[in-house]
């Protein structure tokens, strides 16, 4: 190893004090990044760069305490704004894409749960032997470490879990809170009412009905775990271990079809660049909107996309920005005029509560400022939404996906598309995975998510300046089918809010209020205001697939077409699975790191 250039446990922040080539060029310092830096570091004889946009923040009481992160805080994010939603009353949509060390995971809402199994099965089934729910299981359990809820939790709260679902010790922590709002009893048992099950355990692939989630949170200090202090602060004095923060990688270099290395580029403006070899491999990991870019910028794209700008074709593949999926999602306003006390409002209205509990919270790090979103969550199967689930599921099985898409969708991204469609009709008839998400937590402002969307969107670059953002369109609403669940939903809710159990808080619908009650009637209101983008999942632009059905990487998660390059963020997931996305990003990285090292 070239001498005290590897004796370094602080970040590097210059290009000179980068050396000039590693085994492993990783681009990105998010949530996927550094899971799998850790591993490859594991072997002291293999070096590793990461390059990562982003800084180090770890004194920013908005970051580490779970209440705190609401809204997500702007400055720890790209500034990208998506394209017009035609859909959507060509409104736009931020898209969330974080710059930090540690990605995703030092922002997010900390809300970590897995799919059902049946989700990961479906990646599968898409031609990708060896990415089930078995085959995860195993990553899952090995990104993190589990604390069980308090005896006080249990049984106050019915917290119930299931400690074969984690088992692992792995860098992440997870727990549950010492607070919850006490109305969420009443939202869990009205449940009841509508005859939603219970899962004892969503993690064990039974992610279907009611059940508690933990966060990931440090049970005794009651501060977000994510992976920079998971994957990261542990192991940074490894001396086989470069982080280089504040630089984006703004090409990868091929030499005869296989990536030779990273030119690196300051953020602060400078043009001065670098050139970074990767004896071994280069690992994308910049996350969903800055994956396709890189390939795209580097010659790696549908060749039109390429043309357009002037770039060199590298290889011509489809799928890159293709595929695009997230969860759209709505939100409604309640008042609840018999509201139980205390309710999470308070913090915002009340000043003297909320001082008392911030001072709860530094003193014994319990109360409410000890809880972020809360805890617990419906998941909903189609069939147990709607009685119209045959009509929906025919109309859906009868569908010509390519009625719905982007006109210039290449043929191969068509034959993906119609492979998922077919998936999801299977899953809409059946209960074993859910349409419909509503994470509660007694507020008087919730949001229900639609799990599985079959509108599909794009991020393509619109300039060959890679400090320029992509153009992303999430197509939201495109497929009709999409609309329809999302109005089967809304019924369900008012339902739901009907039931004796809710009355007990005296429930009066603001938004989108009682009075919009038809089909074309909430449809509107869905266009011109509810409907929302992005519940913070964007995913799927370079998807595992075969590269016929417009995949991006083989079940290797190398990038088809070229050698020695390969993905491991949330940019690989073929399907969007049903749950937030953070807990399946760990375990993705987790096996691209087995998958990596095993290469020879
Ligand atoms: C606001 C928000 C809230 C969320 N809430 C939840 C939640 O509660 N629960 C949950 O499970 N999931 C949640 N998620 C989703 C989850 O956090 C992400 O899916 C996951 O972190 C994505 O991991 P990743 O490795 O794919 O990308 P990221 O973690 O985003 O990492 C990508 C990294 O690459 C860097 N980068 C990009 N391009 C370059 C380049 N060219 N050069 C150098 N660096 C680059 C970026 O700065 C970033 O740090 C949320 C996401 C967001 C944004």
């Amino acid at each position: 190893l070239p001498g005290q250039l590897w004796r370094r446990a602080t970040p590097l922040t210059t290009l000179s004090q980068v050396a000039g080539s590693y085994d492993y060029v990783i681009v990105g310092g998010g949530t996927s990044g550094l899971t799998v830096a850790d591993r490859l570091t594991e072997d002291s004889t293999k070096t590793v760069l990461v390059v990562e946009y982003g800084e180090i923040v770890d004194n920013d009481t908005s970051l580490i305490m779970p209440s705190k992160g609401n809204p997500f805080p702007s400055q720890y994010m790209y500034n990208i704004t998506s394209v017009p939603q035609a859909n959507l009353s060509d409104r736009t949509a931020s898209v969330p894409a974080s710059n930090i060390v540690g990605g995703g995971s030092a922002i997010n809402a900390m809300f970590f749960d897995r799919g059902a199994a049946a989700d990961y099965d479906a990646w599968a089934a898409l031609g990708n032997d060896g990415w089930g729910w078995s085959d995860l299981l195993p990553y899952f359990k090995k990104a993190v470490n589990f604390t069980p809820p308090s005896e006080h939790m249990q049984e106050e709260f019915d917290v119930t879990y299931n400690l074969s679902a984690y088992e692992g010790h792995g860098p992440i922590k997870l727990s549950y809170p010492p607070f919850q709002w006490p109305g969420v009893k009443i939202e869990w048992d009205a449940f009841a009412d509508m005859n939603l099950t219970v899962s004892k355990e969503g993690a064990d692939g039974d992610a279907v009905g009611r059940f508690w989630v933990p966060s990931s949170q440090d049970p005794i200090m009651q501060t977000r775990s994510d992976a920079r202090l998971g994957y990261y602060e542990r192991v940074k004095s490894r001396p086989n271990y470069h982080l280089l923060t504040l630089h984006k990688a703004v090409k990868i270099n091929f030499a005869n079809l296989t990536a030779s290395g990273v030119t690196i580029q300051s953020r602060n403006g400078t043009t001065f660049t670098k050139t970074v070899k990767a004896r071994k491999e280069v690992i994308l990991a910049a996350g969903a909107i800055h994956t396709p870019q890189l390939l795209q910028l580097s010659g790696v794209g549908p060749a039109s996309v390429l043309s357009a700008l002037g770039i060199a074709s590298v290889v011509d593949l489809e799928g890159v920005g293709q595929n695009f999926q997230d969860h759209p999602f709505f939100f409604m306003q309640y008042n609840f005029t018999s509201n139980v006390y205390p309710y999470p409002e308070l913090l915002s209205e009340n000043e003297t509560y909320a001082v008392t509990a911030y001072a709860e919270y530094l003193a014994n790090r319990t109360g409410p400022y000890s809880v972020g979103v809360g805890n617990t969550a419906a998941f909903v199967p189609l069939r147990n939404l709607t009685a119209d689930y045959q009509t929906i599921t025919s109309t859906l099985s009868t569908q010509d996906v390519s009625t719905y898409v982007d006109p210039s969708t290449p043929s191969s991204v068509l034959l993906g598309y119609a492979a998922q469609k077919e998936i999801l009709v299977d899953r809409y008839q059946n209960t074993d995975s859910a349409v419909m998400e509503f994470p509660f937590s007694a507020s008087t402002g919730p949001v229900f998510a639609f799990l599985k969307p079959l509108s599909r969107g794009t991020v393509n670059i619109a300039s060959t300046n890679a400090f320029a953002e992509p153009a992303v369109d999430f197509r939201t609403l495109s497929n009709p089918v999409d609309l329809d669940v999302m109005i089967k939903i809304l019924r369900y809710v008012r339902e739901y809010f009907s039931t004796p159990t809710m009355t007990q808080l005296g429930p009066v619908e603001l938004l989108p209020g009682s009075d919009v009650s038809t089909d074309e009637a909430i449809t509107a209101m869905f266009r011109s205001t509810l409907v929302q983008s992005s519940f913070f999942h964007p995913c799927c632009t370079a998807s595992m697939m075969p590269r016929q059905k417009g995949g991006v990487v083989g079940t290797d998660l190398l990038v088809y077409g070229v050698q020695k390059l390969s993905v491991v963020d949330a940019s690989i997931m073929p399907l969007i699975p049903g749950t937030h996305l953070c807990e399946t990003v760990y375990a993705v990285a987790e096996k691209a790191a087995d998958m990596i090292k095993a290469r020879l």
